[in-house]
């Protein structure tokens, strides 16, 4: 059933269902066709970057398994990032982290440039491709003992405020280049494994080198800071400076981008909820799609429920033009273009169905109070055929249909990951 004329046939049948229900299919298209999701570079390489050095990843995060053929050099992440766009409908961006600039030699965080990240503007101009951007907060020496930016010498609190002003003007070069804004994320890990004598002075600390960082105003046609908060990581499992209540204190008084990562909460904390209250008070939102599984906040995105409840709430609420759509997950235990695949191909897919759904009628009858209408209806949505809308809309954007994809991937990996010997051999 995946050649292209029963494709179409599928189309008609399923659009006369959703427009049975007063949905606009084309309309639903066209909107997806507009939104363009931030695609993280660090999947491609289990978050090693080219630094140059053993790209021993740590301050809270990591990465499991071993699975052959992670990209060694930027040619090689490149190259992988070029197989997932093929594969995934629609124009989308990549997200950047600064570990992954272009070093002839050592440069520590504070001296990067935008020279560094030449390349990087270069390859996005050439594929059409615009970039967002992240200082890069981890795996260095300056962090090993868990804190950065709330750090109790000033010394390397400046160190860390001087790497944040520099990855600022990158990520405004980027976005003057572009043409559009380049989202640059804040995350840092600072936290105490155990539990704090004083939860107050490392947030007092960690606010005072935002504000430094963030004393000059950049204009926000070309990039826009954004703040992220987490629970807790691997190492600050009692207590993380940079909590949920910070940053959302911190990003309403201050006028920034809010980041939400699904991954970050309590288990049975979901994002979905967070987004209407959060838009309330803050400009924009920055999402980190992701999920977590446990302990580990960055499995690869299914069509969970709450992928379904993320994009649904973008669409009730209007906010598409307020929500920056990113993904961040890190799985080495499978072929990592596989991962940006899936992990894509499903953030999109489940927007769709949020755009396919009859959001005015189900609304109309909540206003009514006619709940009963309203459950009857959100439960016969869910066997729509979505299926046939999304493959269409991946034939008519010209990549695979359903599972075609993998093969391509496949082969990729029999031509080229396959023959990658390990980091150590690259250089
Ligand atoms: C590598 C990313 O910046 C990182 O995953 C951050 O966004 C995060 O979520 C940390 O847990
Ligand atoms: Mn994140």
């Amino acid at each position: 059933m995946t050649n292209s004329a029963n494709i179409e046939q599928a189309f008609q049948l399923a659009c006369e269902q959703y427009e049975s229900l007063g949905v606009d299919v084309k309309a639903a298209l066209d909107t997806l066709r507009r939104v363009a999701i931030s695609v993280h570079c660090w999947q491609g390489d289990d978050v090693a970057g080219f630094e140059g050095d053993d790209g021993a990843l740590g301050n809270g995060l990591a990465v499991t398994g071993n699975y052959p053929g992670r990209a060694r050099t930027p040619g090689e992440l490149r190259s992988d990032l070029e197989l997932a766009y093929s594969l995934i409908p629609g124009k989308h961006r990549l997200n950047l982290h600064a570990l992954y600039g272009e070093f002839d030699g050592p440069v520590d965080r504070d001296e990067i440039g935008v020279d560094h990240f030449q390349g990087w503007i270069d390859w996005s101009n050439s594929q059409g491709v615009s970039l967002d951007f992240n200082p890069s907060y981890f795996s260095h020496t300056k962090a090993s003992d868990g804190f950065t930016l709330a750090h109790a010498d000033s010394g390397i609190r400046q160190f860390w405020i001087d790497h944040g002003i520099a990855c600022r003007k990158i990520a405004a070069a980027m976005g003057r280049a572009q043409g559009n804004a380049c989202v640059n994320n804040f995350w840092v890990p600072d936290g105490y494994k155990d539990t704090p004598a004083n939860r107050k002075a490392p947030r007092e600390r960690l606010a005072a080198s935002l504000d430094a960082i963030f004393a000059e105003a950049l204009s926000p046609s070309e990039t826009l800071d954004a703040v992220e908060c987490k629970l807790f990581g691997i190492g600050s499992e009692s207590y993380v400076v940079g909590s949920h209540e910070f940053y959302m204190g911190y990003a309403i008084s201050r006028n920034k981008v809010l980041c939400l990562d699904a991954g970050h909460f309590h288990p049975t904390e979901v994002i979905s909820d967070k987004i209407s209250s959060a838009l309330m008070y803050v400009p924009e939102l920055l999402l980190h799609v992701s999920r977590g599984v446990r302990w580990d906040s960055d499995h690869v995105v299914t069509y969970s429920d709450e992928l379904q409840a993320i994009m649904q709430e973008i669409v009730r609420g209007d906010y598409l033009d307020r929500v920056h759509i990113g993904l961040d997950f890190f799985d080495a235990s499978i072929n990592r273009v596989a991962a940006w695949t899936i992990g894509t191909r499903n953030a999109l897919k489940a927007l769709l169905a949020a755009l396919l759904e009859p959001t005015e009628k189900l609304q109309q009858l909540e206003r009514e109070g006619d709940f009963t209408a309203r459950l009857a209806r959100m439960e016969e949505q869910k066997t729509m055929p979505l299926g046939a809308i999304w493959n269409h809309y991946c034939q008519s954007s010209g990549v695979p249909v359903g599972a075609e994809w993998l093969e391509k991937v496949q082969q990729y990996e029999h031509q080229v990951m396959s023959k990658r010997s390990d980091v150590s051999a690259a250089v």
